[in-house]
């Protein structure tokens, strides 16, 4: 381009990085003229000293004169003795330290960097420089140079260079390849590219935004994604109109690329109803695996318990003191002779009574039991009510990493789970993927047993797995629906019912329940602010104490709660550690919580801690169960916890919720969402909001409907 110049020089200083993008202001001084310049753009932020070529176009700035704003620039290999040594002091190539450089840079001065790339078997000549060292050394001096050029060519193809050294680590030479020729394979095989990335590489190498390549992979974008949101599958015409507006594609052309990817067998689809739904191939193994398990499962009578059940029944009831409910009865005699059963009811209804109970009669039957449960907070839970060992469903059968980019478990369908009945606890939360190794994992005689409430919020992950094995009714069902807490909470349980079944909760009758009204949703942040700061006073623990809000938006969102509640309760302070990640400032004593599972760490999506010491770029967080460190990159897996979602807030418990119900949450104030915050809460509920909102929320039963074929599998309805 005409008006592009390159400029040489050495970094003096960084002026300004901005915390949501790679956007850097740094000033050199220039090689040609020695005079100062202050260069803008995007790219990897440079070390002070590094020498530097800048790509750049020159821009007048009101205040601060004539500035290069580069749209590439590239470390150049210093050429002074000092700047090599600078240069290699800082850690650039692996197996040199500062003692080394200086003794590398005594002996060869400035032709230092000319023996690394040309001559390297001189190094030999050092002292503490074996053959070893030696291949470590030009090894990675060759890495740093590859990635260097890749940088430089991503940037001046206006792609950011951060992207060079993840790509040079996978693909070596080939890099430039996979860029011009396979740019769509990054997304599954680099970590941090996604599609949205790879398609904009592609792009800017020169790919045809018509090809099929780039079709197909907008297509699995767009399916995939449908699965972050909780489908399975996806209508075939919905598929391609989705894709079309985010390809800016013909329909037509990405109807021929999806019927040749089912050709192929990259998809699969499954007809039924008069529409096609598309799958990816693991969605589709995992729906079809489940419902065949299922069905199975249904099939299976078990051999008659040897106890007569009835009396069982009777003895226990006397040493509980109390008569149990028919319903729960049923549930107890049904448990060891169906080959799976479901028990669901709503809060205090007795569910973990009664499972209470069938463990006391399995183990006097001799049987080997599992307690299980899909989160760590509710295997907890349950290990603590039932007084035996219970895992996560992740943790029982044994993560044993990924192949093919699926998980592997040690229990599958060909070592089998050494159980004759296995409970699963808080099965709302259960998606299809965990269903599907579980039941895998499952020998042909053992029981399951599915216990949880199908009126809470279907899972985070793919499928509404109960609803659609209640809505099969190819499994027996228990339903439980006496209420029978009364003492502590028995407001709240009521309340709960009472929104379940659509009326207004009975509010500000008593403590336990109360509504604050607020006139304006800009004063919403603050009065939950102090409401906060006064129950976590009152309870003397912060975890007691919950803000839960139905989105991330919106003065009354997630992220405003977060950002305000912070900086009333744990504000900067001389002192105290402090980390910025993004918009956001991690601070000694926030409450945080852990965004995505990281099975290595040991620590789950949902897990809530607290920061305990900052330490330049570490944060360490307190968990229940352990400490955790976190590094660089890895901070951004966890998030400030003041406030969180309701949907984040699925499985656990708290003694107080304080919940959002403004008008401005719109499609999100919906029965479930308010059903599942208010069941959160053990000893008292705070709604902040406004009546009408509330009212919305109690009457909306409409839920985003989830694409899932299980129930009319499960029913063998016509499906082809
Ligand atoms: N048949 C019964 N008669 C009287 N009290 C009962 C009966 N069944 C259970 N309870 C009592 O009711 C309370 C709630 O029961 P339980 O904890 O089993 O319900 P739950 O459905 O598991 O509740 P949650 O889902 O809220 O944990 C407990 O104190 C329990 O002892």
């Amino acid at each position: 381009m005409a008006d592009m110049e390159t400029v040489q020089g050495a970094v003096e200083r960084v002026l300004f990085e901005a915390p949501d993008s790679d956007y850097i202001v740094f000033r050199i001084r220039r090689e040609d003229d020695e005079s100062l310049l202050t260069v803008t753009g995007n790219g990897p932020k440079p070390l002070v000293g590094d020498r530097i070529e800048i790509m750049g176009r020159w821009t007048q700035h009101k205040k601060y004169g004539r500035q290069m704003a580069a749209s590439a620039w590239k470390r150049l290999i210093p050429d002074t003795a000092d700047g090599i040594e600078r240069f290699l002091a800082s850690g650039a190539v692996k197996g040199i330290g500062p003692s080394l450089a200086r003794r590398i840079v005594s002996a060869f001065g400035s032709q230092t960097m000319a023996v690394l790339e040309k001559e390297p078997k001189r190094l030999l000549e050092i002292e503490g420089i074996g053959a070893k060292k030696l291949a470590v050394i030009t090894e990675s001096f060759y890495e740093e140079k590859q990635v260097n050029d890749l940088a430089l060519d991503l940037e001046t193809h206006g792609v950011s260079g951060r992207y060079a050294a993840r790509l040079v680590q996978k693909y070596g030479e080939e890099a430039l390849y996979v860029l011009t020729e396979e740019p769509y394979r990054m997304i599954a095989e680099i970590d941090g590219i996604g599609f949205k990335t790879a398609d904009q590489i592609a792009l800017a190498y020169g790919m045809d935004p018509q090809s099929p390549e780039r079709l197909a992979a907008g297509l699995t974008y767009v399916l995939q994604d449908m699965t972050q949101n909780g489908h399975v599958c996806i209508p075939d015409r919905e598929l391609v109109y989705r894709a079309s507006l985010i390809l800016r594609a013909e329909q037509l052309m990405l109807r021929d690329v999806l019927t040749e990817a089912l050709a192929m067998g990259q998809l699969c689809a499954d007809d039924y109803g008069g529409e096609t739904y598309v799958y990816t191939l693991q969605a589709y193994e995992e729906e079809r695996g489940v419902a065949e398990r299922i069905r199975e499962m249904a099939a299976y009578t078990p051999p008659k318990p040897r106890r007569h059940v009835e009396l069982f029944l009777d003895r226990w009831q006397e040493s509980c003191q109390f008569q149990l409910a028919e319903g729960q009865r049923e549930a107890v005699s049904q448990s060891l002779q169906s080959g799976m059963l479901v028990i669901t009811g709503g809060p205090g209804t007795g569910k973990t009574t009664v499972v209470q109970a069938i463990i006391r009669l399995a183990e006097q039957e001799g049987l080997r039991i599992v307690l299980c449960a899909p989160t760590g907070r509710a295997a907890k839970r349950l290990a603590e009510t039932t007084e035996r060992k219970a895992k996560t469903i992740h943790r029982l059968l044994v993560p044993e990493g990924f192949a093919g980019g699926r998980q592997v478990f040690e229990y599958n369908e060909t070592k089998q789970l050494p159980a004759d009945l296995v409970i699963v606890d808080e099965v709302s939360m259960l998606d299809m993927e965990m269903l599907y190794h579980l039941l895998q994992a499952l020998s042909p005689r053992c029981r399951c047993i599915l216990v949880g409430d199908a009126d809470q919020l279907p899972s985070v992950g793919a499928g509404a797995v109960l609803h659609d094995i209640i809505q099969s009714e190819i499994l027996p069902v228990v339903r439980l629906q006496t209420i029978f807490r009364q003492k502590e909470g028995g407001r709240i349980v009521t309340n709960a019912h009472l929104i379940n079944g659509g009326r207004l909760p009975v509010v500000n009758e008593d403590e336990e329940f109360r509504f604050v009204e607020i006139e304006r949703e800009e004063q919403g942040a603050d009065v939950i602010c102090r409401l906060y700061a006064a129950e976590t006073a009152e309870a003397g623990d912060k975890f007691a104490v919950q803000v839960l809000s139905p989105m991330y938006k919106n003065p009354c969102g997630v992220d405003n709660l977060n950002a305000v509640i912070q900086s009333a309760v744990n504000g900067p302070q001389k002192g105290k550690g402090e980390h910025k990640a993004g918009k956001v400032t991690f601070r000694t004593g926030d409450k945080v919580m852990q965004k995505q599972n990281n099975y290595d760490k040991g620590v789950f999506n949902g897990d809530i801690g607290e920061i305990f010491a900052v330490q330049d770029d570490i944060v360490y967080v307190r968990y229940p169960e352990q400490d955790i460190k976190y590094e660089g990159q890895e901070i951004d897996e966890i998030t400030l916890a003041y406030a969180i979602t309701v949907h984040k807030s699925q499985g656990s418990e708290y003694h107080t919720v304080i919940m959002t119900l403004v008008n401005s949450h719109g499609i999100m104030l919906q029965r479930n969402l308010l059903y599942t915050a208010v069941t959160r809460a053990k000893g008292k509920v705070i709604l902040v909001g406004t009546k009408a909102a509330l009212r919305t929320a109690v009457q909306n039963v409409r839920t985003s409907r989830r694409f899932t074929l299980l129930a009319q599998r499960l029913r063998e309805e016509e499906i082809c």
